[in-house]
């Protein structure tokens, strides 16, 4: 039971400064100290160190050289045998954190936690954003909608549309909605919350992830998927998400399957909200890693 940390303060996949000031608020909330008080042993690999980011047309290559960064970042945290906790920082972080989580352990499942399904290719966003974009460079079904880009020929996709699925879907572009219907992604929107409830969701989740092979589970967290009056301090926050509850529910489900393998933990932006605000959401952002590693609201 061993956690490595990596810290990923990297804003180039959106236009917003501040998301590249969470590593350092989450490890401040006492990140690495709660999860050594749960039982694990826990390697802080400390913060990957990111070039000064080009603007324009030259902004795909600082995404690139992050995200190659990155992948080997977190292959050498799984070759030492730990959970990856990776702490964005924002989603376009997703392409290096599944490519290199995959090279390691091979093939894996993706739970994406989510308002928005980020699966636009660079030809079909309507923003530009790469943070919009990352689970379209992972998916093999979707290898050639993707045009070669600087700084990104090392990224092989990786991810099976069959071994994905998302939770919290509420926010998704029509060309995003096309993608996922020709795909057959599985997908739990906040109607299905709605509808099923979480414990639900969860189970229909881990039957559908498990149902042929038990793969390691990669869980890529977006802050955003919990609804905006717990977690405001986010790029794109979007009415009628998850509750605290619903957000702490999944990671202990996920935390019992034993699967979980490396979570991302990306959007969180101190700069976009006041003091309570961004308090909310760092703590919630804690309460939700610390559920992934075993925590329970029983005790
Ligand atoms: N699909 C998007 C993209 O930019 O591609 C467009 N959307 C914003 C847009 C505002 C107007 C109404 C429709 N939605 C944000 C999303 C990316 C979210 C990235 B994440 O990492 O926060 O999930
Ligand atoms: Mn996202
Ligand atoms: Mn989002």
């Amino acid at each position: 039971r061993s956690v490595g940390v990596i810290g990923a303060p990297f804003s180039g996949g959106q236009p917003r400064a501040g998301v590249e000031r969470a590593p350092d608020l989450i490890r401040a909330a006492g990140l690495l100290t709660r999860l050594q008080e749960q039982g694990y042993a826990v390697k802080d690999y400390g913060n990957l160190q990111f070039e000064a980011l080009l603007d324009g047309l030259q902004r795909v290559r600082s995404v690139g050289g992050a995200n190659r960064k990155l992948s080997e970042a977190v292959q050498e945290v799984k070759r030492d045998g730990h959970t990856c906790v990776m702490l964005g920082g924002d989603h376009s972080l997703a392409i290096g954190s599944v490519h290199g989580h995959a090279a390691a352990v091979g093939d894996l499942s993706v739970l994406w936690v989510d308002a928005h399904a980020d699966i636009n290719t660079p030809l079909s966003s309507g923003t530009g954003n790469i943070h919009g974009q990352p689970m379209a460079y992972l998916l093999h079904e979707l290898r050639d909608q993707i045009p070669a880009q600087p700084s990104f020929s090392w990224v092989q996709p990786c991810v099976s549309a069959r071994d994905v699925v998302y939770i919290g879907l509420r926010d998704v572009d029509p060309a995003e909605h096309y993608l996922l219907k020709r795909l057959g992604v599985k997908v739990f929107s906040m109607t299905e919350v709605d509808q099923l409830g979480v414990a639900r969701v969860m189970e229909e989740t881990c039957d559908y992830l498990s149902d042929k092979v038990k793969k390691p589970i990669h869980l890529s967290y977006d802050v955003d998927a919990i609804d905006p009056s717990v977690t405001p301090a986010t790029g794109t926050p979007v009415a009628g998400g998850l509750t605290y509850r619903e957000g702490v529910y999944i990671a202990e489900h996920i935390a019992q399957t034993g699967l979980l393998s490396a979570v991302d933990l990306v959007e969180v932006n101190p700069l976009l909200c006041g003091e309570a605000g961004v308090s909310s959401t760092v703590s919630t952002a804690l309460t939700l890693l610390l559920a992934c590693f075993g925590r329970l609201r029983q005790g």
